[in-house]
């Protein structure tokens, strides 16, 4: 169970978190939306570790064992791993190549295939290609979601996944969710496009930094939809 408790953050005296509290547990989808500037992809970071984001208040627990303090890559190395919004550039490297880690992660050529089918690249086209130059950003967007998976995580976290000129489709997205969880991992999914709740065992609203709705996605689309898509003004969380 990865948990945030009263979780808050503060930059140049502003606060761009305020008192979270989030329980994601194993097996699960949850997917939070908000509008721009609600603080979505700062709790992503704020979850995955990142320099800068270390909670002004609060904690957060991994199986009840308090990891506010790790680092990035301790928390990777604990199964907690983030898709970045704009995936990076890395020179010089094959798809293949990139996917094992420079070689250095085990992973069969059936495993390499079944994910690049997933994220719907052809194993035959892509695997030689280089990850640079030579791809798309939506590819490189495809690319980097089979490197997620292959890491087998048990906490994904992906921050708009499906955003971008080359829109990542909702059946692709539903499979990517369900690999993860059959693999006994959950993903937290932050997202722009309503559809994708349908997803979701777990759906949230973001505003202005605060949580103000969670619950299941049928329920969570129809206050989207009441209050968010009509809202004429920008974080200031409409009352129900
Ligand atoms: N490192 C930082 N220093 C100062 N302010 C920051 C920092 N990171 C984020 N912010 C501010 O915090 C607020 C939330 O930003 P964030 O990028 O988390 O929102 P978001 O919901 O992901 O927005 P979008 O949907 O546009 O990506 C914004 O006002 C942003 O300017």
């Amino acid at each position: 169970m990865l948990r945030l408790q009263n979780v808050s953050l503060v930059r140049d005296s502003k606060f761009i978190l305020k008192n979270i509290n989030l329980t994601f547990n194993e097996k699960e989808v949850h997917v939070i939306m908000g509008p721009n500037g609600a603080g979505k992809s700062s709790l992503a970071y704020v979850i995955m570790g990142l320099e800068g984001y270390k909670p002004t208040e609060g904690r957060i627990f991994l199986d009840d064992v308090d990891i506010t303090d790790l680092r990035v890559d301790e928390r990777a190395k604990l199964g907690i791993h983030l898709m970045w919004q704009e995936p990076v550039r890395f020179r010089g490297l094959t798809v293949r190549q990139y996917l094992t880690l420079g070689g250095k992660m085990k992973v069969s050529q059936s495993d390499l295939e079944e994910v690049l089918h997933l994220v719907g690249l052809s194993p035959g086209l892509y695997l030689n290609r280089m990850v640079d130059e030579l791809l798309s950003g939506g590819e490189r967007k495809r690319v980097e979601l089979a490197s997620i998976l292959l890491l087998r995580p048990r906490y994904a976290i992906m921050d708009e996944p499906d955003s971008g000129i080359d829109i990542l489709s909702l059946d692709m997205i539903k499979a990517v969710a369900q690999r993860i969880v059959e693999h006994r991992g959950s993903l937290v999914m932050i997202t722009h496009r309503e559809e994708m709740v349908s997803i979701a065992n777990v759906a949230h609203v973001l505003c202005d930094g605060r949580i103000i709705q969670t619950g299941p996605p049928d329920k969570i689309m129809r206050y989207y939809k009441s209050f968010c898509d009509v809202c004429d003004h920008t974080n200031v969380p409409a009352k129900e």
